[in-house]
């Protein structure tokens, strides 16, 4: 035998294997749960591809739920500095997620076909999370609280959230906070309905891009909304892509037309004035 191999038949020298005193890998990552919560319903190969992605899709919402939160209570502090390291960390996951159509892609319609029937009227509308992540944005609607009816803790939660301060307002603020003129009708407006586009605000965004000087946090603030956006709209093209090349235009199992609707999800754009000024520089 080559000591080579002799070395593969022992562990490292010093590598622990009692943990009865102190935290493990699975112990502290709680595996036995998260290991033990795919459980397909059908005998199709592809369906674990499917519910690997969706888990793995919601705990990156997760994490994407935790940044903005933190960014936004930073933003109220004018801690611009945390708050960009946090939006940076949001985009990064923006790219993780477009990147996993990729993934799902290798799934043919005759592969799924094989257990969709069997996905009840289960469907990605029913995301808690993708809707508080939507809310958070602006994307503001109280009807879409209606599939969480059955799920008080739930229900109670997004509604908290579509009442609340999105992350746009807490940006417009910071611009008032530090200069700026907002519109009083902007800032005291009903939050639960979709943001619409202000004179005001637009005006003071251009300003901003047209003068950084004395405003480059502002600036940069600006900047990493619209990498939100933008990679927000590229997960949505992709979703609308990836439903088109295995379903087609069946209706959704959520019930909705299911390509009509996901088309018409991406006509709403976050931070209106931030795309406008464009135009207008
Ligand atoms: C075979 C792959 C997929 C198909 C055919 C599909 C199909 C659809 C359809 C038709 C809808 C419209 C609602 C309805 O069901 O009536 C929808 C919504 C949605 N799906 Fe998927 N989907 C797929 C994969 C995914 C994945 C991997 C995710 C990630 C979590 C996802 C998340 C969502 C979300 C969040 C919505 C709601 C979008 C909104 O309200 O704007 N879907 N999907
Ligand atoms: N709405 C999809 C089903 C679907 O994709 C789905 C089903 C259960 C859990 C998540 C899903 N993903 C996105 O909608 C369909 O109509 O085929």
């Amino acid at each position: 035998m080559t000591d080579e191999t002799k070395r593969g038949e022992n562990l490292p020298e010093g590598a622990h294997t009692d943990f009865s005193d102190s935290m493990s890998y699975g112990g502290y990552l709680r595996l036995t749960d998260l290991l033990s919560a795919q459980k397909p319903v059908s005998d199709a190969h592809d369906e674990m591809l499917f519910i690997v992605i969706h888990q793995a899709t919601e705990l990156w919402m997760k994490l994407i739920i935790h940044e903005i939160r933190a960014a936004m209570a930073a933003l109220e502090g004018d801690a611009f500095g945390p708050a960009f390291k946090m939006l940076s960390r949001v985009a990064r996951i923006q790219t993780q997620l477009i990147q996993s159509w990729s993934v799902l892609s290798t799934m043919t319609p005759a592969d799924y076909l094989t257990f969709r029937d069997d996905l009840g009227r289960s469907s990605g509308f029913q995301s808690a999370q993708y809707r508080e992540i939507e809310f958070l944005m602006g994307n503001k609607r109280r009807a879409m609280l209606a599939p969480f009816a059955e799920t008080p803790a739930v229900h109670a939660h997004l509604l908290a959230t579509l009442e609340g301060p999105s992350l746009y307002d807490v940006a417009l603020e910071a611009l008032k906070r530090n200069g700026f003129e907002v519109s009083d009708e902007v800032l005291r407006r009903d939050r639960t309905h979709p943001y619409q586009a202000d004179d005001s605000v637009r005006k003071a965004w251009t300003s901003i891009y047209q003068k950084p000087d004395g405003h480059w946090e502002l600036y940069e603030l600006a900047e990493k909304l619209v990498d939100l956006e933008d990679s927000f709209q590229q997960w949505r093209f992709r979703h609308l892509e990836t439903v088109k090349r295995i379903i087609g235009h069946r209706r959704g199992t959520g019930g909705t037309a299911g390509v009509g609707y996901l088309q018409h999800a991406l006509s709403y754009v976050f931070f209106p004035e931030l795309w406008d000024l464009r135009t207008e520089l």
